[in-house]
């Protein structure tokens, strides 16, 4: 996989600029979302070489990242005289990030792209390490391709347009690389004022989370061993986030992880000896600012055979977990019988409910 540049901005406007005018093009294509478009693409308008680009916009949010929408972008980008020269521009979150990764992935095999993310998820996750694709099938992610942007410019400054909801689901993930980073990292962000952000310091925050995911994807970009750490909460967040795509209320991706992590945290403490106090503290830290979902367990045989499909799974019907020994102590495909996972879904509602 060809090497991302990842670039944390002090200077946006410049350094878009230098980075698009490396590109050989011939036309420039910036895909939005109905959101991003009115709030994030009015912080693209000083740009020259900006302004002859045509622009796709699309439906927001996860019920919009399918394959209706993704036939919609290759259709502009054809009947607009796009060709292999062209350069997409994703401008927006990971739903954004995601689809038009995988329109860029696909369009006359593959053309140049450069993700601007817009939300704290697609900052320090999605945009990052080259994961795109749809949700195909009411399941996640299952349709999509390894194909990293050329650069992926960072600026915090798209925060401050963003609700608290989408701030906290970004703050799940950068939980998660808390978790399987370090105690220095995971400290910080315990200790983060969500209530008052500080936008440097959120930034600086930014960088070192970013930074945990690129370290990662540098080792295993293909996902065949170590990556699977960037999976941690995600076999159960996955479950839970499709089985609330079918629902009236979808929950957020981040969401839907930081729940995932409390239940894969607590089968890491049975089965890998993580810590019991930081088990706790963890579990506290996502119920006060979380919330939870709500299911029964009339709903566990639905969230197993979401989990059938998890992407790390090998065998039939094996569900495959990425657990932690402790923090930064990572244990790749440790699997669970169907009964353990009623029994950590059992926890959960005690726990969280
Ligand atoms: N590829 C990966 O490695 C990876 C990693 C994590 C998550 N994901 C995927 O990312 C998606 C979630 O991404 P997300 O959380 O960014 O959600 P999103 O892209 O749906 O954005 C959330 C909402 O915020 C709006 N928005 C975006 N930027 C804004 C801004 N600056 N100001 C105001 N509103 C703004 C969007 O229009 C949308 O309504 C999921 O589909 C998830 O599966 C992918
Ligand atoms: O980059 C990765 O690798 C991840 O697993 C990051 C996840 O946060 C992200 O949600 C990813 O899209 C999940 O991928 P999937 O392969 O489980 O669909
Ligand atoms: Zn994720």
């Amino acid at each position: 996989m060809s090497k991302q540049e990842v670039i944390i901005c002090q200077n946006f406007t410049a350094e878009l600029s230098q980075k698009i005018s490396a590109h050989s093009y011939d036309k420039i294509f910036i895909l939005t979302d109905e959101h991003t478009c009115r709030f994030c693409l009015p912080l693209l308008q000083d740009i020259p070489c900006l302004k002859e680009a045509e622009q796709i916009v699309i439906g927001p949010e996860d019920i919009h990242k399918n394959l209706e929408t993704l036939a919609y972008v290759w259709n502009q980008l054809s009947s607009r005289g796009a060709t292999r020269h062209t350069l997409l521009i994703n401008l927006g979150g990971g739903m954004v990030t995601d689809l038009g990764g995988f329109a860029a992935a696909t369009f006359k095999r593959g053309i140049a792209c450069i993700n601007i993310p817009t939300t704290l998820l697609s900052m320090v996750d999605a945009a990052v390490g080259g994961k795109t694709g749809i949700n195909f099938n009411d399941l996640k992610n299952e349709i999509g391709s390894f194909y990293p942007a050329d650069q992926v410019l960072i600026d915090s400054e798209f925060l401050k347009t963003l609700d608290p909801q989408n701030l906290l689901s970004g703050y799940g993930e950068m939980l998660k690389h808390g978790l399987i980073s370090n105690q220095a990292h995971w400290s910080k962000l315990l200790k983060f004022d969500l209530n008052h952000i500080d936008y440097s310091q959120l930034q600086n925050l930014i960088g070192e989370s970013v930074q945990v995911k690129e370290d990662i994807v540098e080792k295993d970009p293909y996902e065949q061993n170590i990556r699977k750490a960037l999976n941690f909460g995600h076999t159960i967040g996955h479950a839970f986030e499709s089985f609330s795509l079918k629902t009236e209320h979808p929950v957020l991706h981040g969401y839907a992880v930081a729940w995932g992590m409390v239940c894969e945290l607590y089968l890491s403490h049975l089965r890998c000896g993580f810590p019991k106090e930081a088990l706790r503290t963890t579990i506290q830290f996502i119920k006060e600012n979380y919330g939870s979902l709500y299911f029964t367990c009339d709903d566990y045989d639905t969230l197993y055979d979401l989990m059938k499909h998890d992407k790390k799974n090998v065998a039939s019907g094996v569900i495959n977990f990425t657990l932690l020994g402790g923090i930064g102590d990572i244990r790749i495909n440790q699997t669970a019988s169907q009964e353990e996972i009623y029994e950590l879904l059992d926890f959960y509602r005690e726990t969280m409910g």
